[in-house]
């Protein structure tokens, strides 16, 4: 295999998949530095090479580099990777627009849309940005607390330009992880969006101990709510049967690491969300993008039963025990009353 040459990558957001992505990307011999705005985080990363706050008691390599300075960080960077929460990211990339070295394309792993605009994060960053830009998404399942520690994973990064979703991919590929690439972004985003309302709902239904026939149905039925809203707005269909769809939805649906099913969880054994989001004490992403979601669904006029129920648990409108019910009193028909997209 050929050595990817190295390249200078600033990677904004230290959180716990920022630092896990910046500690790959460094661990694979490629100059790298971190941004983060918390000074205590960033000395604990630069000097003790550990992250206490997102990723503790797992080692950072030495040659990853960490700073509050955010023009610093960009400095020479051949490549930009943000990975700051979806109601952060407009703000982010307004920031980095004014720093960002002339050449460096802009990839980021947040998952969401805009918050309020429900605008997907590609058309945020052409805005912002500018359409000359090159522009990626990095997406797929991956834990970052795994991706840190070493252990397999595969992933993919869509892009508009081959060229640079090669060069973010062959940056992230190496001997424990599998970068894979494409060109649908819309489908790539939309995936990593909806998993995390979906998650919400497979958590809710463990929650309330509703069996494993359950939490297999909702996988399904949630896939299909993804395929019939990716192929309304012009994704494509084998996007979301890869791993930014079907391989995001059934991580984040079965593994306790995932923030959005720890809230569904809780949500279902009676807790409430005020209290469940603040026991996770991290980005839990379906809160913001459940609205958006649903807001795509009404726009390209597609019914979504699972992200609705999702919607009005989060809002409190009804009860997980009411969604349940909603869910098991619509109408019986066929499964598939149009082909894979009806
Ligand atoms: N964790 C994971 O396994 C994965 C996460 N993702 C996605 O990555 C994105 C980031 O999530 P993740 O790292 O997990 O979140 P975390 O909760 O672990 O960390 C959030 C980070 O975002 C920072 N932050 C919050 N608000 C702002 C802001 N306004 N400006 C700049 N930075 C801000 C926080 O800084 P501070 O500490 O100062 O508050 C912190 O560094 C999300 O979209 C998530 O869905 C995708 C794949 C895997
Ligand atoms: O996106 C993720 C895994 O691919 C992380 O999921 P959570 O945000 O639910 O923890």
């Amino acid at each position: 295999m050929e050595a990817t040459a190295p390249v200078k990558v600033a990677v904004l957001g230290a959180g716990s998949w920022g630092t896990a992505l910046a500690a790959l990307i460094a661990r694979h011999g490629h100059p790298t530095v971190l941004w983060g705005r918390d000074a205590n985080i960033v000395a604990a990363i630069d000097q003790r090479h550990e992250n206490p706050r997102y990723l503790p008691d797992i080692a950072l390599p030495a040659s990853l580099r960490a700073t509050t300075d955010f023009a610093g960080a960009l400095k020479d960077a051949g490549l930009v990777l943000v990975v700051v929460p979806s109601h952060a990211f407009a703000e982010t990339l307004r920031d980095l627009a004014p720093h960002r070295p002339a050449g460096a394309g802009v990839a980021w792993a947040t998952k969401g849309f805009e918050p309020g605009s429900g605008r997907f994060l590609h058309e945020v960053a052409e805005e912002v940005l500018g359409e000359d830009v090159p522009l990626a998404v990095v997406t797929g399942p991956s834990f970052a607390k795994e991706v840190a520690q070493g252990l397999p994973t595969a992933l993919t990064v869509h892009g508009c330009e081959g060229d640079f979703a090669k060069l973010v991919a062959d940056v992230l590929h190496g001997p424990a992880f599998r970068a894979y690439t494409g060109n649908d972004m819309l489908g790539a985003e939309l995936g990593g969006a909806m998993k995390n309302v979906l998650a919400v709902a497979t958590g809710v239904a463990d929650g309330m101990q509703l069996g494993l026939n359950a939490r297999a149905g909702l996988i399904t039925r949630g896939l299909n709510e993804m395929l019939r809203l990716n192929h309304a707005i012009g994704g494509k269909a084998e996007t979301l049967m890869g791993l930014a769809g079907l391989g995001d939805l059934v991580l984040t649906c079965t593994g306790d690491l995932s923030r959005n099913r720890r809230l569904g969880l809780a949500l279902g054994r009676g807790q409430s969300i005020e209290d469940a989001v603040r026991e996770i004490g991290q980005v839990v992403e379906s809160v913001q993008t459940v609205d958006e979601v649903m807001r795509q669904a009404q726009r390209n006029g597609v019914e979504l039963p699972i992200s609705s129920a999702v919607q009005q648990v989060l809002h409190g409108e009804i009860t997980p025990a009411e969604g349940l019910r909603l869910l098991m009193a619509r109408e019986q028909k066929p499964e598939y009353p149009s082909g894979l997209f009806g």
